[in-house]
């Protein structure tokens, strides 16, 4: 791992990072940022981590710079861990024609169809190879990679709910701003299913968070936490369905104290809306992870 850039933010540091030749990614390196907050500076105490995926056509940086995440965090003494949407440079042809699929589009999950199962494999780069990286960068010590959580934006709000409901042993509590919460009834995620799996919208259920929670054992305590606007216009296109996502976690028999959805009126999709809320995420996953 290669350190890029650093820039002090609300007392700690943020660190744009390379990780060099990712087996999830086909061999690709990749960039992510990483918060360190003052309480993990200069061999400070251990803290655990928030892990951001960011949505449609972002990159590490969109939330870095505009999700509002960072006083909360030092505050908190929480780091963040902001990673890409998808690998760059596999040169599969078309992959970037479409601005919700392929480069900047990777769906937090495993491609089974090729030519992208090659490089396509954003949940393994996110749960390992990342995570990896991670705790094998003195640098990143402070990092307690044992405490983890996520949260994300559309595409990477999907990636939150779903990476939390399948890795229940890498990440505590999931929140999501706006996210596709049952990609197997919207056109986003069918697009996606389609082109990165090879049993296409059937295959993809296993990585839509509306049929995940309706298998989850009743037994495990679920931390979810969901945020989106009225006013977004993709929710009005039926992109994100949380109407959906609340009706099966309910049916599943996870109340409002496991599952909490709440519906905000007039805001949109964009960061005005995530940045509204990003301190009352942070504090909510301080909660559970301290
Ligand atoms: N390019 C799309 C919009 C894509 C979009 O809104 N992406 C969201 C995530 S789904 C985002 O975070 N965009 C980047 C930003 O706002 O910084 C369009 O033309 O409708």
């Amino acid at each position: 791992m290669e350190v890029v850039s650093k820039n002090k933010v609300a007392g700690g540091f943020l660190y744009k990072v390379k990780i060099g030749s990712a087996p999830s990614l086909g061999g690709l390196s990749s960039t992510a940022n990483v918060y360190v907050p003052p309480a993990a500076l200069g061999g400070g105490h251990k803290v655990p981590a928030v892990v951001f995926l960011a949505g449609l056509t972002c990159t590490e940086d969109n939330a870095a710079q505009k999700g509002g995440f960072f006083n909360a965090a030092a505050r908190t003494s929480l780091a963040l861990i902001f990673p890409d949407t998808s690998p760059r440079g596999a040169g599969i042809t078309g992959e970037s024609d479409a601005w919700d699929f392929g480069v900047g589009a990777g769906f937090y999950l495993n491609a089974t169809k090729e030519p992208f199962a090659q490089f396509y494999n954003m949940e393994n780069f996110v749960t390992k190879d990342l995570l990896e990286a991670i705790a094998a960068t003195p640098l990143f010590n402070a990092i307690d990679t044992s405490k983890l959580s996520v949260t994300g934006h559309s595409m990477g709000g999907h990636g939150a709910l779903t990476l939390y409901l399948k890795h229940p042993s890498i990440f505590r509590a999931a929140s999501a701003f706006a996210p596709i919460c049952n990609p197997t009834q919207c056109p986003w995620g069918v697009k996606a299913f389609s082109g990165y799996l090879s049993g296409g919208v059937e295959e993809g259920k296993a990585h839509d968070a509306t049929e995940l929670i309706s298998k989850v054992e009743k037994t495990r305590r679920i931390n979810i936490l969901v945020d989106s606007g009225l006013d977004d216009a993709f929710h009005l296109q039926k992109q994100l369905l949380p109407e959906n996502f609340e009706k099966a976690s309910r049916a599943a028999g996870f109340g409002v104290d496991q599952v909490q959805v709440n519906l905000r009126e007039g805001y949109d999709h964009s960061y005005y809306f995530v940045s509204s809320f990003a301190e009352a995420h942070i504090d909510w996953h301080a909660k559970r992870l301290l």
